[in-house]
Parts: C-alpha cells; structure tokens; sequence
C-alpha cells in the first residue's frame, strides 16, 4: 500500500554531493554549494544544509572503514547539527566525480494530463479549431474510468520521471475521472494540482458536452474538492483547483458561481488566457461589458493572488497592470505557443510589471511533458523574441534585455514555479525548512584518459557530455539545452523516492 500524503515511510536521511539551485532572479543567479550535507527529516523537511565539509567522500579514513555507511565528514555534520548518526537511515550521494548534481525539482505550472495521447498532433491547426479537431474529441473519452485510469497513470509518471515534482493539471469535465487523477497523484507520490475542467457554454462547446450545465459544472468542481480534501485534508500533497477551461467556454452563470466557490473555500484558480487572436476576438464579442480579457476574469473574481494564468501572449499594458495589482500570476507555455503559432509571451515585461510568472509544458498544445524542454524553449524564444523587437525600433539595450539567461529559464522552472502556485515556502529551492522535492542530475562523464578513440566504450549517443573541464554554469547550461529525461537519476517528492534510474 502507497503512504498517505502525511505518513511518514522513512527515517531521516542525508544527501551529498553540489547541490545547485536558483533562489533568486534578481540578479539571475546559479547558486552551487559543492561538497555539502543536507539533512532531511523524517517529515521531508530539509533539516540543515552544511557545504564544504571536509573528509566528506573519505570512506576509507583514520577510523577504518565507513561507520554505517557515513563518512567522518558525513559523521561529523550530523552530530553538529543536533542528529544522532544512528538516526540516519542512509546517505545518498549524487556525483562526486562532478558529473551530478542536486537540483529542486520542476513546478510544472500547467499542462493537461488528459491530452497525453495526442502529444504532437496538432497539424496545421490554430488554437480554437485545434480544439475543435483534436481536443474536444480526444478529452469526451474521459467518461470512461478504465481509459481515464491508462492515460493518467502514463501521464504522471512521464512528467515525474521528467524531474516534475508539483504538476498543475488540468484533467477534464468529468468528476470522476478527474477524482483518479488525483487519487494517481497520490499514489505515484507527485505534488500536484488537480482540476475539473468547466466547460458550460452551449454556443462554443460541442454537442457531445451538451450536459454540462452551469448548476452541473459547480456541482461536479464541489464534489471534485471533497474528494480531495477527504484524502489530503491538508493539501500536503494533492489539493483541488478551480478551473474554468478558458472564458469562451463558460457562461456567465457559470464564471461567476466559481469565482464564489473560490473565494468561499480560498481555492486555487486556473485558466488560460491571451493564448491567440481569434481567441480574443471571441472573448471581446461574448463579453463586450468587461472592456478586456482579464477584465472578464476580474468581473467574476477570478483574478486572485491565487490565479494561474496559461499563456498571457497577446496581454494589453491595463491588463498586465490589473493582473499584477491583483497578484495573479502567469504560466509562459512556449513550446504551445511555438507549435500552435499562437505567438510569443513577452516574459521579461511581465517579470518588469512584477507578475509572478513560471512554466508550463501544456501538453498537448506543447509537444513534450519536459520542463526542461520548456526552460530551453523559453530561451529560444526569448531570443527571437529581441529580434521583433528590433524590428519595431526598439533600442538594442531594449531587445538584449528580452533574452532570459539560462539562470533566469531555471528559476522560472523551479521557484518561480514555486510562486505561481503558492509554495515558495515550501519547494523550488533548497532552504532549510523548506521540502526535500529534488531531482538528481547527471551527465556522461568522459574520462580523460579513456579507451582510445572510445574504442571499448559504449558511447551513450545524444546524452549530455561532460568533458571535466566545464565550470558547473556551463555543466547547468548544457543540461538546460541539450539533457533529457535519461539525465534524471532519482527524483524526489517531500523526502519520498519517487523515480529512480540509477
Ligand atoms: O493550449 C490550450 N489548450 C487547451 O486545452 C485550451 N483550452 C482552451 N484554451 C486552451 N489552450
Ligand atoms: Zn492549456
């Protein structure tokens, strides 16, 4: 049987090796603590973070062999720290030959698990009439709990075997597969989101949707909350998000009895919004009273400072300024925005507004559940993005300021991830206090004086090599652009182990 959200399986441990996180985005920075201890918890709470410590891979010292499996180094630490070594169930190191790291795990800040079967299906197709054509038909499977159970089982492992450790999903109209997806969640150990999809609006939804009601949205959203709540009553791990599909979808009626439901039971809200042209033109003719797309959601108070808002491409300057005054946040989905043609979010002025703004991979729009693909993707498309703008006149310190740094790419993955969701206290960086959600990374280590010509070697094709003469930037900048899932050793979700490739 799986452990509860707030069970506590295993005792306390130690993990070794660099640890490297992004705290901060203003300056960018790549913050690396080499040799370092961090203790974590029987609850997965990070107890104390020690760096340099001395004789820490010294397995073999003055004492003889390890005690336990812990160095003196290792020994050492515990003890100052106010552990007693024979409370350490194990030490776990990651890459002292420095080819791995410890990183904080991935916020994935939207994606949609029902979409995972038509991951790059999306041929020539914008977005209203992609989902017209593959996406409405695709999630109306849904009503079947055997189908709901083969999609979301394979779409929270991908993401968790990706280095995601919270997920902000998007399931669909359909309560009880919806309830699956979270039960999944909690099973597989991932911290996640989870949303009935309200889709009630009879003109812009297809026929086979017909039954949903705005009565019937709410009722269902209710019934998805407790269900929840009834397993985690804490959110420690899985908690219920209110999720209006996207303002074209929904009635009046309907908006405004979740924005109530919200505020009631101070729920989390997600939607999309700005996505496309054809988009905002519909939303302008189906509310033309509230002057602007965010101004819909603001209407029905579903503008809150814990509101995520996917792609936020095409936003006005008053609705960056009304999304920042009411502390909403936004989810840059640039791999979606590329493959739907939908445009490219101008991240760096909405960080100048001071919205808090993360990633998200919106499979299927996006073609890959990776947040590491999106990090590589938001700087290429923040790159391309200083070419328009020089196109327009803009001055050239203006267009080198649209480019975000590979620091700035990772921080949105993790804390600023973090802070979309309301977790900045807990997960995204690596404080003590804070949760143990980690990922281990590790490269191809090339040995120096290996075989000649590689001969006798298997040599691992594609993955990330590391030739031993990189600084650990360049190590995390290869990772961001070149590494994959195979990078991702062992990934972890509030100190449980919850994917292992070593
Ligand atoms: O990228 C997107 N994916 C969706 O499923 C969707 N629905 C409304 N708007 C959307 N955008
Ligand atoms: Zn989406």
């Amino acid at each position: 049987m799986s452990p509860s959200p707030s069970s506590s399986p295993f005792r306390k441990r130690i993990f070794v090796g660099t640890f490297i996180h992004t705290p901060i985005l203003s300056p960018p920075t790549i913050s690396v603590l080499e040799n370092a201890v961090v203790g974590v918890d029987e609850r997965g709470v990070i107890g104390f973070i020690e760096e340099q410590v001395q004789e820490l891979y010294d397995w073999d010292n003055e004492d003889g062999d390890s005690v336990d499996g812990l160095t003196k180094g290792m020994r050492n630490v515990v003890v100052k720290n106010g552990w007693e070594v024979k409370d350490v169930e194990e030490a776990v190191v990651g890459g002292y030959d420095g080819s791995g790291w410890w990183f904080p795990g991935f916020v994935d800040t939207h994606t949609h698990a029902s979409q995972l079967p038509n991951t790059g299906l999306f041929g020539t197709t914008t977005l209203l009439d992609w989902l017209e054509t593959y996406t409405f038909p695709l999630e109306s499977r849904f009503s079947s709990l055997s189908h709901a159970r083969r999609v979301y089982s394979r779409a929270v492992t991908s993401t968790i075997c990706h280095g995601t450790t919270t997920c902000a999903y998007y399931a669909t109209i359909h309560p009880e597969s919806t309830n699956l997806l979270a039960d999944i969640c909690m099973e597989k150990g991932q911290r996640a989101f989870v949303g009935k999809v309200c889709m009630d609006c009879k003109d812009t939804c297809p026929d086979y949707y017909r039954e949903e009601s705005a009565e019937a949205s709410l009722e269902s959203t209710k019934a998805v909350v407790q269900h929840i709540r009834s397993k985690d009553p804490k959110g420690e791990l899985v908690q219920p998000i209110v999720t209006p599909r996207f303002a074209p979808s929904c009635t009046k009626a309907s908006l405004a009895a979740l924005g109530q439901l919200a505020e009631d039971e101070s729920l989390p809200i997600q939607t999309h919004i700005s996505e496309n042209k054809g988009e905002i033109a519909l939303v302008k003719q189906m509310f033309p009273e509230c002057g602007s797309y965010a101004g819909v959601y603001d209407s029905f108070h579903l503008l809150t400072p814990r509101t995520v808002l996917a792609h936020a491409v095409h936003l006005h300057d008053a609705e960056v300024k009304l999304i920042q005054d009411r502390g909403s946040a936004v989810s840059h989905c640039p791999l979606s925005n590329t493959s739907l043609g939908s445009g490219i979010c101008p991240v760096r002025k909405l960080l100048d507004h001071g919205v808090k703004v993360g990633l998200g991979t919106d499979v299927s729009g996006g073609g890959s559940c990776s947040l590491l693909t999106a990090a590589r993707e938001a700087s290429g498309v923040s790159r391309l993005l200083g070419n328009f703008e020089e196109l327009k006149g803009a001055s050239a310190r203006d267009m080198e300021r649209m480019k975000l740094s590979v620091a700035e790419c990772l921080y949105l993955a993790t804390k600023g991830g973090a802070e979309c969701m309301g977790l900045e206290k807990k997960v995204g960086s690596f404080e003590v206090g804070m949760e143990w959600d980690a990922q281990l990374v590790r490269l191809e280590s090339v040995p120096e004086d290996g075989d000649k010509d590689g001969e006798g070697e298997q040599a691992n094709e594609g993955i990330v090599q590391c030739w031993g003469n990189e600084s650990w930037e360049e190590k995390v900048a290869k990772w961001m652009y070149c590494g994959d899932d195979r990078n991702t050793r062992k990934v972890y979700v509030k100190g449980r182990l919850v994917h292992d490739r070593s």
